[in-house]
């Protein structure tokens, strides 16, 4: 894969010819791949395309038969050709005019079923992708790829291609129809097509860079406003609003200066298409005007010429329109499919080993680790957890605890060595069986929209309320959850329904609980809780425990004091290993580190 594969390349603005092309073609290749499963519309649209748009050029060719054979007739009494010129006209401007709506009703049903397959695949893709890449990806370049750069496509198929094609369907056929009516006057407006491609060609090579800025940007504004708004307690606690504010105005600043360039570019092209319209209009009338003094035209003619002239520049200020909502929209597509092409890194095996039951047993050989193509982290190291085993890791900040449980969790996979569950290799473990054994409970012991029975039962899919209040009685969490404005029905973005730090993590401790998994791995909230509520939570915790395998990423002498084994990990080793009474008597870390817990206790 080229190195610019996938969102690598996402600020650039000005790429290589070779980079250009791939992207482009990545581009095309996504908007093919929708449109794919809409063959059966998009062949009844062109039908439809292409014969209300026969119709409607039929209108100045009706309107020089009129005037040059069916008037005349009239002189003589004859009625009948001008009632059937007239008649043929209503008829046509009946079929143009239901077939065009028609027309429309499909594409619109095409843009969104196709809209409507990209917002999906976006927000599926984007989730399956693994942890390493939201750990770079900013939340707010996702909700940009989600939100602006859908709704500049969605601008495109709502409206702009099916303009564009029955535009570009349109002018063809008015062409023809001139150069049917009069082969000169084809030729005058065909020299038009000269400059008109030359303004386009200028258009497209400046329009592209603004556009594909101006997602660029648009991605910053965005990300710059969800971090502010997510980390808004920080801001306030550090009085960061002002520097935001500058920061911000900044970004915006630059969006607008974008938005200015693009609408400069588009100003240039659309009077220049206008002007040349006019030109081409009035160099028809001149001619025609000298041929029919000649008498070598028919005055019928020359209005139709007229008419088809003028009609041929028409649509083509309208191509101009939504040349640039596509100018815009493939600079969105460049981004989407951009982050489309992204893998997973760490992937579902093809034939997964079965693991219906697991007892827990953990074993790493030789494992070496390192965030993506980062330093390693964790040293080549064996570890052997025996099954039901309780593991109390600790050690300095950024030592490679919560690296540790990553691993165990399978956020990440090793760079080498392996990590067995009961003996079968992480990686040829299934999703779904790896989601039933090992579960992990973080320490934001984060919540979802919803009541507080359904943040339970997101451990057990389907789980009855008995089990839910079950799971609850054992951690614990069944008084305060009884205590809220409507129990477990309350919803926890509500009013009242919010929770405390120490009952979040009761709540999260019933998920795990319900849960049921042999390897259980827990980073421990470092948030000092008061007490009781410590206590609750300590109770809930060791229900929790039970006899199944668990790594805790602890913080509180409490909790290492509950555990059979406590590995010291430092600098991305495993220095000391060993039961709590052990390594207390010990001159290691361990001994000092609980020294000064003791201190701080006193
Ligand atoms: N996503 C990541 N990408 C690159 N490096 C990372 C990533 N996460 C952690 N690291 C690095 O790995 C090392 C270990 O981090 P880890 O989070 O495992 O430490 P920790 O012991 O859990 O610390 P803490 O107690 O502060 O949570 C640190 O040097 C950190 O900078």
């Amino acid at each position: 894969m080229s190195q610019y594969a996938g969102v690598a390349n996402e600020d650039s603005i000005n790429l290589s010819r070779s980079e250009r092309k791939r992207v482009r073609t990545r581009s095309w290749k996504l908007l093919a791949a929708l449109a794919g499963t809409q063959k059966p519309m998009l062949a009844l649209t062109l039908v439809l395309v292409v014969v209300s748009n026969l119709a409607r050029v039929a209108f100045p060719l009706l309107i020089a038969w009129a005037i040059d054979w069916g008037l005349p007739q009239v002189r003589n009494g004859n009625w009948a050709a001008l009632g059937i010129t007239g008649g043929a006209y209503v008829l046509a401007a009946i079929t143009a005019g239901s077939l065009l709506g028609w027309y429309i009703l499909c594409t619109a049903r095409i843009s969104q079923a196709m809209l409507l397959d990209l917002r999906l695949d976006v927000f599926r893709h984007t989730q399956r992708l693994s942890l390493e890449f939201h750990e770079n990806y900013t939340s707010g370049r996702i909700i940009s790829r989600q939100t602006s750069d859908l709704e500049t496509l969605r601008e495109l198929l709502d409206q702009g291609i099916s303009e564009l094609v029955s535009a570009g369907v349109f002018v063809v056929f008015t062409l023809i129809s001139i150069f049917v009516l009069d082969w000169r006057s084809g030729l005058v407006v065909l020299v038009t097509a000269l400059p008109i491609w030359l303004l386009f060609g200028w258009y497209q090579k400046r329009s592209e860079l603004v556009f594909r800025e101006s997602r660029v940007v648009s991605a910053r504004v965005i990300g710059s406003f969800v971090e502010t708004m997510t980390g808004i307690r920080a801001v306030k606690a550090f009085r960061k609003e002002k520097s935001n504010d500058a920061a911000y105005s900044q970004i915006a600043g630059e969006y607008r200066d974008n938005s200015i360039r693009s609408i400069n570019l588009f100003g240039v092209l659309q009077p220049s298409l206008v002007l040349i319209g006019n030109l081409a209009v009035a160099a028809v009338l001149a001619w025609g005007g000298f041929r029919i003094l000649d008498g070598e035209l028919g005055v019928g003619v020359l209005v139709a010429l007229l008419l088809a002239t003028n009609r041929v520049f028409q649509p083509v200020e309208n191509i101009a329109m939504f040349y640039q909502s596509l100018q815009s929209a493939t600079a969105a597509l460049e981004k989407v499919s951009g982050l489309l092409e992204e893998a997973p890194t760490v992937v579902e095996p093809a034939k997964p080993q079965p693991l219906e039951h697991a007892a827990g047993a953990l074993e790493f050989t030789d494992a070496v680790f390192g965030y993506g193509d980062g330093p390693v982290i964790m040293e080549k190291f064996d570890l052997a957890i025996p099954a039901g085993q309780t593991i109390a890791v600790v050690g300095q900040t950024g030592a490679g605890k919560s690296t540790l449980a990553k691993l165990i969790a399978r956020f990440y996979d090793l760079r080498s060595g392996t990590l067995s569950i009961d003996g079968v290799p992480i990686e040829q473990i299934a999703n779904n069986d790896l989601r039933r054994h090992v579960v992990m409970v973080t320490q934001e012991a984060f919540l979802f929209s919803g009541t507080v029975a359904e943040n339970i039962a997101l451990g057990k899919p389907g789980a009855t309320i008995e089990e839910i209040i079950l799971a609850a009685r054992a951690v614990g969490a069944h008084e305060f959850i009884t205590a809220l404005p409507e129990g477990y029905d309350t919803d926890v973005n509500k009013r009242g329904g919010r929770v405390s730090s120490g009952q979040r993590q009761l709540i999260s401790f019933a998920r795990a609980f319900l849960a049921d998994p042999a390897v259980l791995i827990l980073d421990e909230a470092t948030s000092s809780l008061d007490i009781p509520s410590e206590r609750a939570v300590q109770r809930g915790l060791q229900t929790l425990l039970g006899n199944r395998t668990a790594l805790i990423i602890a913080h509180r002498l409490s909790t290492v004091q509950i555990a059979d084994r406590v590995l010291v990990v430092h600098d991305g080793k495993i220095v000391e290993d060993g039961s709590p009474a052990e390594l207390i008597g010990s001159e290691g870390r361990f001994a000092a580190l609980h020294r000064a817990w003791r201190e701080s206790l006193v």
